[in-house]
């Protein structure tokens, strides 16, 4: 037994794979699927995406914490991801806006995790053999009664996870000071990320920010000019609620937008199915390339499912035709999807990314632009 932050502490991987270290953070025990980022920065942003809820996140990067953490750069209220394994935290944090330290923050918050020397083996066994379920603890020392722990846990796969992350209430994001209001945009809530809202303020949305609950009925009653579903965790598999919401949108004709589970619910609305990935792709430098310009952009992304979907041709669907945008060229995973005669896209990456590239920033401007082509209120009817 260890009371004290820093001292022993074991990673147990469902195979059996246990890992030695130091704890880091809150001293505790906690289960979620064990998953790695390759981001070189941005760890507040990963900490507080929701869509990292029930994950165990291992940072490749080999310093951790060196900027200490600030009020400014959260993507939501709290750290949602179930432990954080890193190589080395930073013992001496700096930075101007730094307010506290990463130990702090997760101690105040009681996120377990664990600071130990083999990441890089860790995450070459987590891509050779798959993200799977895992513990930390840094009470129990027996890694065998651990792992009888983390074989009861569920797996990722099934999950239906949006509702434990989503708002209670619907609430809005208006347009900064100075930018005058231009769209109302109606954003499903399936774990959003702070950044994305704030992106579409920023170009003159209205947002109002739905429970994940919304029923196309709630979304339409807004009369937005737009709807966008947003990223969040889970298995998209197990979203009929959303994908009923968005078929009902599709059917209203209404602008449509979607960012990673988004694009994984406008899969499945057009009758597609989504499959997991061995290990996913989660970090700030992912490339993927335009189908139509041929042009390739460096994207922030963070999803262990895909979308299946023809990547050479346009296909038919219950919504017309439509074709993969985007595709991954790590390893040639959709990451967008687009429907010809219709104004509706997704991207499985994140252009919100704050930290990440700005390079699919863009992305805003042609949801924006989609919205402004289409007829006038009053020619609405
Ligand atoms: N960031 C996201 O929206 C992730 C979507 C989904 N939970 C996945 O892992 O693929």
């Amino acid at each position: 037994m260890s009371e004290a932050t820093g001292g022993p502490a074991i990673l147990v991987l469902e195979d059996g794979r246990v890992f030695h270290g130091r704890s880091f953070g809150a001293v505790g025990e906690t289960f979620g699927e064990a998953v790695f980022n390759t981001g070189m920065t941005g760890y507040q942003e990963t900490l507080t995406d929701p869509s990292y809820h029930r994950q165990i996140v291992v940072m490749t990067a080999p310093h951790i914490g060196n900027t200490g953490v600030n009020d400014d750069d959260p993507e939501s209220g709290r750290i949602w991801v179930a432990g954080y394994v890193v190589r080395e935290p930073a013992r001496i944090p700096s930075n101007w806006r730094a307010e506290r330290t990463l130990d702090e923050e997760l101690r105040r918050q009681g996120v377990v995790g664990i600071a130990l020397t083999g990441t890089r083996a860790l995450t070459r066994h987590l891509r050779d053999r798959g993200a799977m379920r895992a513990a930390v603890s840094s009470v129990e020392t027996d890694p065998k009664a651990l792992l009888a722990r983390v074989l009861e846990q569920p797996a990722m796969a099934g999950s239906d996870l949006a509702a434990e992350v989503s708002t209670d209430a619907p609430y809005e994001i208006l347009p900064p000071e100075g930018v005058a209001t231009r769209f109302h945009v109606a954003a499903v809530d399936l774990g959003i990320k702070a950044m994305t809202p704030q992106r579409l303020a920023e170009r003159g949305c209205r947002v109002t920010v739905l429970p994940s609950s919304a029923t196309a009925e709630d979304i339409l009653a807004l009369d937005p000019d737009g709807v966008f579903f947003s990223n969040g965790p889970g298995d998209p598999a197990t979203a009929d609620g959303p994908v009923a919401a968005m078929r009902g949108v599709l059917d209203a004709g209404t602008p449509l937008f979607g960012i990673c589970f988004g694009n994984q619910i406008l899969g499945r609305s057009l009758g597609l199915g989504t499959y997991k990935l061995r290990f996913g792709h989660r970090g700030v430098n992912q490339p993927v390339r335009d189908t139509r310009t041929t042009k390739v952009a460096i994207t922030s992304q963070n999803h262990g499912f895909a979308v299946d979907a023809p990547l050479d041709e346009p296909f038919d669907t219950p919504y017309g035709r439509a074709e993969v945008s985007h595709i991954g060229l790590n390893d040639q995973v959709v990451e967008g999807l687009r429907l010809l005669d219709r104004p509706v896209f997704s991207v499985q990456f994140h252009p919100e990314a704050a930290a990440g590239p700005h390079d699919a920033a863009a992305l805003f401007d042609e949801f924006c632009d989609l919205m402004s082509a289409q007829p006038a209120p009053a020619a609405k009817q």
